[in-house]
């Protein structure tokens, strides 16, 4: 909590001396209330004066409109420091987690990242508010009114010196077995975000299913695991007031008893018996406060420790020091290899089985490479080395001859165009989402993008054209059609290689063979221009995707288990062949290799 302090309260440091100064007035009306109460029992209503009972009140509604006035300026200054700091947290965590890697992001989740930007930045939101307008109120009215009581009788005091401590041990006890909860409250709200999440995000699927009770189920039992915790805290807490006024009531008690005889024998009057009771109700009630606000800090700070956690998280994957890499011309190009793997590794995490191993293959500048394997087997992961989306764990990757490891990473993501296995959008325009690799393509560069994508004919029958909304996800638009958006986004700003994740699953045959042909006219294009003519990855699971490819590979478990030619493959790989059966009839098999 410190560290966030430290860090993001420059700005609003002078709300954080004027709200508690007009506090510590107010704290001082507070203190004199007492004093002048006395003095209205003790020269106006004991001595029957009118007058007197008159102007005291007047002092006090005088004192009680001052003191509201200052609270309303803290107010203001809590509401300006604490939603400020807060807004600026929230988006230095927005900005640092777009700056994380894949790696980092797998760690946290999303769903984590989303409970920490909202949730946890409120407490960290809270907890500063009321440190601006309760942190110096309460210890100050607990000091000030022990201070004055003392003042009024010393023996009386005693009363004070024993309650106080007494109060003070069971809030520590307590609080000492609640704070251990606070951390774990907020992981299971983690875990609800993730199930709130999933069963959204998946709501169709979970109908299509008949998977609604399961996911009810789960949901349920992570609230009433959430909801037990809350439970157990809550007690635990709740035993404190009932505790805590039992002591001031009996203090109470005493004071009214010790004070009558010292009234009776004319030591203390009868105004300083009432002031004395107040100061006592003032103090106690202060250190009840005091507690409220450790509890406040306490989940504040553990969730300022999620934020910092976040904060602090190194991305894994950087490009300092790395200069432009200089693009081969057309006429360098022949023999080039546009994508290079060289024992390429990569697992996710330590101990972790491999799920690229050990890949060596080369892709000539303007080959087609397929990649296919079963499910698991590694082809995203392969393919996610190349734009550096993870770092290999061994072995190198290298994009037109250079390390990518060696490229400024918006460089070699702009040469390396990877459309992802899960076809998402962003909320905003047809035009918006396609602009994303380029933000001044021109409308010409959007359609021939468009066009190769197989997407120009519906966006062009669409009323609003490239102005057409897109809502959150691109749930207006089918799975094909979301699919063909983000091939033609990464086409746009012609990239060099481009990578294609199992990004035509839900194309119909027709259409995934047309959007092939034209990927390699423009290719072919590219070249005729004198341009680099593009270089293409296709993974999929289907043979019919892949076998008009220039080379296949063909993954199992990360390793290469073929590299070759449909019909090289066919011959001589033996986990190609049974793909390849099982997706034709056992009778069409035979021509497969003559068809392709
Ligand atoms: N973020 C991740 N964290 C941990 N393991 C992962 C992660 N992503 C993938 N894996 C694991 O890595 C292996 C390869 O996964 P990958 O997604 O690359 O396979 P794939 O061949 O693309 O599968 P599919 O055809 O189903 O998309 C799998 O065993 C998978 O469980």
């Amino acid at each position: 909590m410190l560290e966030l302090l430290r860090r993001y309260s420059g700005p609003y440091r002078k709300y954080f001396v004027v709200g508690p100064a007009c506090k510590l007035i107010e704290v001082l009306f507070d203190l004199f209330t007492p004093l002048v109460i006395a003095r209205m029992i003790d020269r106006g209503v004991g001595a029957r004066d009118v007058h007197a009972v008159a102007m005291y009140g007047l002092l006090l509604v005088a004192m009680a409109a001052l003191g509201i006035l200052f609270t309303l300026v803290c107010q203001k200054m809590a509401a300006l420091a604490s939603q400020g700091m807060g807004t600026v947290i929230r988006g230095e965590l927005y900005e640092h987690i777009n700056e994380l890697s894949y790696a980092e992001l797998d760690r946290f989740g999303t769903p984590s990242l989303i409970t920490r930007i909202t949730n946890d930045v409120n407490q960290v939101q809270l907890a500063v508010a009321l440190g601006v307008r309760q942190l110096i109120r309460w210890p100050f009215l607990a000091i000030g009114s022990m201070v004055a009581a003392l003042l009024i009788d010393v023996k009386l005091g005693l009363i004070f010196l024993v309650s106080t401590p007494l109060i003070g041990i069971v809030f520590w006890v307590v609080m000492a077995r609640c704070v251990p909860y606070f951390k774990q409250m907020q992981q299971k709200l983690d875990r609800i975000a993730l199930i709130c999440r999933e069963g959204l995000s998946g709501a169709r699927v979970v109908r299509a299913f008949v998977r609604e009770e399961h996911e009810r189920k789960r949901f349920h039992e992570a609230a009433a695991d959430q909801t037990q915790t809350a439970i157990t805290v809550g007690r635990l807490s709740s035993t404190l007031n009932p505790v805590t006024f039992l002591v001031m009531n009996l203090a109470v008690c005493a004071i009214l008893w010790a004070g009558g005889v010292q009234v009776n024998v004319g030591n203390l009057s009868q105004g300083q018996v009432i002031a004395f009771v107040n100061y006592m109700t003032q103090t106690l009630l202060s250190i009840v406060y005091v507690a409220n606000l450790v509890v406040v800090f306490t989940k504040a700070s553990a969730s300022a420790s999620r934020v910092n956690e976040v904060l602090h998280a190194r991305p894994s994957i950087t490009d300092a020091g790395n200069g432009l890499v200089e693009l081969p011309c057309a006429s360098e190009a022949a023999g080039m290899l546009a994508l290079e793997f060289e024992q390429a590794s990569f697992a996710f995490g330590e101990g972790a089985a491999a799920a690229v191993d050990g890949v060596t293959l080369g892709l000539p500048i303007g080959v087609t490479l397929g990649i296919i394997g079963g499910t698991g087997s590694g082809k995203s992961t392969m393919v996610s080395l190349a734009p550096r989306l993870y770092d290999t764990t061994s072995g190198t990757v290298r994009v037109m001859g250079k390390d990518v490891r060696a490229w400024l990473l918006e460089q070699l993501r702009h040469v390396v165009g990877i459309v992802p296995q899960r076809a998402s959008l962003v909320t905003g325009t047809i035009r918006s989402n396609l602009q994303w690799r380029d933000a001044k393509a021109s409308d010409e560069g959007l359609w021939q993008a468009l066009e190769v994508a197989q997407a120009a004919e519906f966006v062009r029958k669409l009323p609003q054209g490239l102005d057409s909304p897109v809502e959150a996800g691109g749930k207006n638009f089918s799975g094909g059609q979301r699919q063909r958006l983000t091939i033609a986004r990464a086409l746009v700003g012609n990239p060099l290689i481009l990578i294609m994740d199992d990004s035509a699953s839900a194309l119909d045959f027709k259409t995934d063979a047309a959007l092939r042909r034209a990927v390699k006219r423009r290719s072919e294009e590219g070249r005729a221009s004198g341009g680099l003519p593009l270089t293409t990855v296709i993974v999929s699971q289907r043979v019919s995707t892949v076998r008009g490819a220039d080379m296949i590979c063909v993954l199992s478990h990360g390793a290469v288990a073929g590299l070759g030619t449909h019909d090289e493959l066919f011959e001589t790989c033996e986990l190609y062949r049974e793909i390849c059966l099982s997706q034709f009839k056992r009778d069409e098999s035979a021509s497969v290799k003559g068809v392709c």
